[in-house]
């Protein structure tokens, strides 16, 4: 009897690095960015229904139920397989929402991938990706589940094996907008493009920090702040910061200094998302 209900993880990712080199005729904005996953996330159950119907039973503060980015993509891959199975879903969302940490994005991924396995529609990684492209620039990444070299708007991934660190992530308490960050004027889309491969040290720069600390204060104040004991950087468009520690212990360290007064997580960064690692274990 094939599973008709599945728990699965849908893990953060940070940007390493985020170098905007230009901006498309569609307002787009050509990247090279460096994902790694976050084992941390949140928790998607699903249990399938036979009457066709996909029901989000966990309600979300400023997110109407049929554009949130999991119905979403439910919807599109029912429409797009034809399949008439529908599927309940609950949420333990413990991602900040607009924290650059790809929680939406990873939402959508994992619906994707659950789908397609209590479906079983038997679509494989490229179709997923595709399908995940139409929903964000960043769901093809956690969709593909390795820590990638991104160019494109995100989409041409590049498998890469960075260091694992522990990370302290700072929350500031503000959700940064990705679209007004990405139409400042005083955003730089000039960066030359990486041609080396592996990317050199030293290219660690995210494009888009001068602008996010220069609006919200929360987050220049989070960067001064972890800046005193680590290279502190902003991941995506924020409003999450972040910094890497050789152990566990010396982040928790950290951790209990600046979380008296910012909230934030101890992580480790991932090469393989904890969602292909379950999905894995299933087979
Ligand atoms: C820049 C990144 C880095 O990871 O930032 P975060 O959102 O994670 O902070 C992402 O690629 C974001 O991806 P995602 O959050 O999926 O963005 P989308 O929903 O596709 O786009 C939101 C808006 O941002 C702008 N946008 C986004 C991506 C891009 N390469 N160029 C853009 O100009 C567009 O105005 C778009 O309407
Ligand atoms: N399942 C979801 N989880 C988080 N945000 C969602 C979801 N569905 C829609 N959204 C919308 O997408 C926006 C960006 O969310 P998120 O991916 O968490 O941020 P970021 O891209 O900065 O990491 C949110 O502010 C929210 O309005």
């Amino acid at each position: 009897m094939p599973a008709t209900r599945l728990t699965l993880p849908s893990p953060a990712k940070l940007n390493l690095m985020l170098h905007i080199l230009g901006r498309r005729e569609d307002g787009y904005h050509e990247l090279q960015t460096l994902f790694q996953f976050l084992d941390y996330g949140d928790e998607i159950t699903f249990a399938v229904r036979d009457d066709g119907v996909i029901r989000l039973h966990t309600e979300f503060e400023g997110v109407p139920h049929d554009s949130n980015l999991i119905v979403k993509a439910a919807k599109k891959l029912q429409e797009q397989s034809g399949c008439s199975l529908g599927i309940d879903i609950w949420i333990d969302k413990i991602l900040p929402m607009g924290g650059g940490i790809g929680g939406g994005s990873s939402n959508a991924a994992t619906t994707l991938l659950g789908l397609n396995h209590l479906w079983q529609l038997g679509w494989d990684e490229d179709r997923l990706a595709a399908l995940g492209l139409t929903l964000g620039a960043d769901v093809p990444v956690f969709v593909r589940g390795h820590a990638a070299f991104a160019e494109g708007v995100g989409e041409k991934l590049t498998p890469v094996d960075p260091e694992e660190p522990w990370y302290l992530v700072l929350v500031p308490q503000v959700s940064v907008s990705t679209a007004e960050i990405f139409s400042d004027p005083l955003l730089t889309r000039n960066s030359p493009p990486i041609k080396v491969r592996p990317v050199p040290k030293g290219n660690s720069r995210n494009d888009c920090l001068p602008v996010v600390s220069r609006r919200y204060p929360e987050v220049r104040n989070a960067l001064n702040l972890l800046g005193n004991f680590t290279e502190a950087k902003l991941t995506g468009t924020g409003s999450c910061v972040f910094g890497g520690f050789p152990s566990k212990a010396e982040a928790d360290k950290v951790s209990a200094l600046l979380t008296e007064t910012l909230t934030g997580f101890v992580a480790k960064g991932s090469n393989i998302s904890m969602l292909h690692r379950k999905l894995q274990s299933l087979l």
